[in-house]
């Protein structure tokens, strides 16, 4: 089992693969909590079971660091080429409430007709081969121990070697595949024939080992030019797919349509979307919907690839998910980076908290929506017409039909047309002799099994989908482009204690720097990759740019490579405060009472802060028994002396967050001064807190401490009571 401070160990992984079995198969839903569950006195009706270990969203802090996980599944999709280091970043995405691992593979592997073994790398996706499976799903068997929920292990069953990759599948406990014909078809130009007999296949595979299916819809948004023209097309491809599937043995509760609200803004993005989504759902109510995220419309700015993020998956609230998949932010600019996995899971996780329960706030205007869907509903059906009138799909797909830039029934005429007997694979698809006999429990199609067995594998004990002793397990095949090579700089690394930045390999050394250049953008390019330059920085790379205005000023990001790693050893590591327990503050308060003035500041308006640090409800120093008189915000540096000296007060509280001009250090070294003047400094404990107040600071300010971002009322109660005891002790002897 392993421990939450212990670091996944790829060298362990790798150990003993080829006696690993797979824990289960088949796909795993969340387990639903009951509308109106509560989770720190809030009211949740769209909630799953909580983690064992996780993060939670950036402000869960001020809720108790609760980590409520929504109903849907939540998919990460996590290829970098180089499965071992992918692991960590599982791993991170798991805590942060991924349950859905989805693995593309490498460029090509589609026109493999076979199975690759052992682990090369691969390039934008993995090779997914039977040694990279198991160890994949080694690690999530930790990790999913480690969260306390399952999590579902995907990738693709397509191209020529569709059949032989569900069987791999199968046999290694993959949980989930897109699977869908037309994707071969369109996209791969593998010929349509073979596509169709071996979706057939490979469906009846999947759907014996309860493999989730997701279709391949989503890529006619991502591959047309005007992707919200497509959208009756989409209902026909979803369509075509999910009768396959039923006619081939799937059952619906496993068939997840893959959808993806296809427009973004500047055109008017929800309406058409949300009438979609509508539409979808109304005529798939029986199947199960895999929401996807606008992959077709992202630039290289992540802020707004979110935005768009967070509305997709505002779509998903108000229809239905039952998978949320996320797409990073930055897949417009790169290969993803761990950041950005991770905050595609917070863009889902946190929309959809956001937005519990909100069908039970919002109705759809029927007699707004229900003319469009009608009319999207007649599109589609008027196209099947046509298909059918053609000939059938694969004459329709000779004449280009899909993914045409029309809204059908216009027509662009720039359809992806491929022809029936054509493409990779073509004339390959041989019709099985009258004698021909698979002795294996689950195939689709002909199988002329002998009479009077009581499996069709029964002549060779069981097939390898129950029998693993059959599996034949090659290790590696290629001895210069293997997982064993690559992660010799990671040991080596750990052996000498060394770190560096990465954004997606082992210490890969690129970091990302951040800058506004007051020029036009083209200077501004210019003189950041100069700046980089002359910082050290190596291969500086623009990777995003925002026109802030034509010649006032340029937004820009870089990536750049440390050419360093730093001894984990030498780094002095800030030292935590010791604080005390409740229950001892509490007890010396009790003999020892004491009483704070507080307030904000100067001319600060902020008070949320000091609230804080002070109230019971936040677990402020109220909350261990200080008694405080609370001045309130812009309080000039007299008045807290006036008021601790009338109060009889033993410490001053100075909240200030304004740093303009350094006016916070400025009142710090006023209240210090004045205190001086009254006579009372060494009576009083001086303590100022803020976002940008470090310790060091405020004691050069002649405050006695300073509180920084982050600060709890432990915090202040503790020193306070130390800093009692210690002036107490010099006093009397006693503390
Ligand atoms: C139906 C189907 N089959 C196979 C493949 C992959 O096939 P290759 O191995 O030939 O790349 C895909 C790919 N989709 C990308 C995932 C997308 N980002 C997603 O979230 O769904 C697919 O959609």
């Amino acid at each position: 089992m392993l421990l939450p401070n212990e670091k996944l160990r790829v060298e362990e992984i790798l150990k003993d693969l080829e006696k690993y079995s797979p824990r289960r198969k088949g796909w795993a839903w969340r387990k639903q909590l009951p509308a109106g569950t509560r989770v720190d006195g809030f009211t949740y009706n769209q909630i799953s079971e909580p983690l064992k270990n996780g993060i939670g969203l950036p402000a869960a802090h001020y809720f108790e660091n609760i980590d409520p996980q929504p109903d849907p599944v939540i998919t990460s999709e996590i290829a970098s080429g180089r499965f071992e280091d992918d692991i960590r970043r599982m791993r991170m995405a798991a805590w942060h409430g991924a349950d859905h691992i989805m693995v593309i593979r490498t460029l090509g592997q589609s026109h493999i007709d076979g199975l690759i073994e052992g682990t090369p790398e691969g390039i934008g996706g993995i090779p997914i081969t039977r040694k990279q499976l198991r160890a994949t799903r080694k690690a999530l068997d930790i990790i999913e121990d480690e969260v306390g929920r399952p999590i579902n292990f995907h990738s693709y069953v397509s191209g020529v070697a569709g059949p032989e990759i569900a069987v791999l599948f199968a046999e290694e406990g993959v949980n989930g595949a897109h699977q869908d014909p037309q994707y071969n078809v369109l996209y791969r130009g593998i010929n349509p024939i073979r596509s169709f007999v071996d979706a057939a296949v490979a469906k009846k595979i999947m759907a014996s080992v309860d493999m989730l299916q997701i279709d391949g819809a989503h890529n006619a948004n991502a591959s047309s030019k005007s992707a919200w023209k497509v959208m009756p097309e989409l209902l026909v491809q979803h369509a075509i797919n999910c009768a396959f599937s039923i006619r081939v043995g799937m059952k619906k509760d496993l068939i997840a349509l893959s959808t993806v609200p296809p427009v973004t803004a500047p055109a008017p993005e929800f309406r058409l979307n949300f009438i979609y989504a509508l539409t979808l759902r109304e005529l798939f109510k029986e199947y199960r919907f895999r929401a996807q995220m606008n992959t077709r419309y992202i630039e290289s700015d992540l802020l707004d690839a979110t935005r768009i993020h967070v509305l997709d998956t505002l779509i998903s609230r108000l229809t239905k998910a039952d998978i949320q998949s996320t797409i990073t932010p930055d897949e417009g600019r790169n290969v993803p980076w761990h950041i950005n996995s991770i905050r595609g899971i917070e863009t889902a996780k946190h929309t959809l908290l956001a937005l519990d329960g909100i069908k039970d706030l919002v109705k759809v205007n029927e007699e707004a929506v229900r003319p469009q869907i009608r009319e999207m509903k007649m599109r589609a059906i008027l196209m099947m017409e046509e298909i059918i009138e053609s000939g059938g799909y694969f004459e329709a797909v000779e004449q280009g039909f899909f993914v045409d830039n029309g809204q059908y029934p216009e027509r662009n005429g720039d359809g992806i047309a491929r022809m029936k007997e054509g493409g990779i694979g073509a004339g390959t698809v041989v019709a099985r002799e009258d004698d021909y006999y698979a002795p294996v429990c689950e195939h689709f199609g002909y199988n002329n099994i002998p009479e009077g067995l009581n499996r069709p594998d029964e002549p060779i004990g069981m097939c390898t989908l129950e029998d693993r002793s059959k599996i034949k397990y090659i290790d590696e095949l290629d001895e210069s482009d293997n997982v064993n090579l690559r992660i010799t700089t990671q040991l080596e690394d750990r052996k000498a204690g060394l770190i560096g930045p990465e954004v997606e390999w082992w210490s890969d050394g690129w970091v990302q720097l951040d800058l506004t250049i007051p020029d036009d953008l083209d200077h501004a390019e210019a003189a950041a990759l100069e700046i980089a330059r002359r910082m050290g920085l190596q291969e500086a790379t623009v990777i995003s740019k925002t026109v802030l205005h034509p010649v006032e000023g340029t937004y820009l990001e870089l990536k750049a490579r440390v050419p360093f790693k730093i001894e984990r050893e030498s780094l002095e590591l800030p030292k935590k405060p010791d604080l005390l327990e409740p229950e001892e503050i509490n007890g010396y308060l009790k003999e020892v009472p004491m009483k704070v003035v507080a307030g904000t500041v100067g001319n600060d308006e902020h008070s949320v802060g000091i609230r804080e640090i002070l109230d019971i409800k936040h677990g402020g120093i109220e909350k261990y028994g200080f008694k405080y008189t609370y001045l309130g915000t812009s309080v000039n540096p007299e008045k807290f002396i006036d008021a601790a000296i009338e109060t009889g007060a033993d410490a001053i509280l100075v909240s200030t967050i304004i740093t303009h001009n350094d006016v916070h250090i400025d009142n710090m070294k006023k209240i210090s001064e004045l205190s001086i003047e009254k006579g009372v400094r060494d009576k009083l404990i001086l303590v100022s807190g803020g976002t940008q107040i470090t310790n060091e600071l405020a004691v050069e300010c002649g405050m006695d401490a300073g509180f920084g971002r982050g600060t709890k009322g432990i915090h202040v109660a503790s020193f306070l009571v130390k800093k009692k005891r210690e002036m107490r002790k010099a006093d009397t002897g006693v503390s």
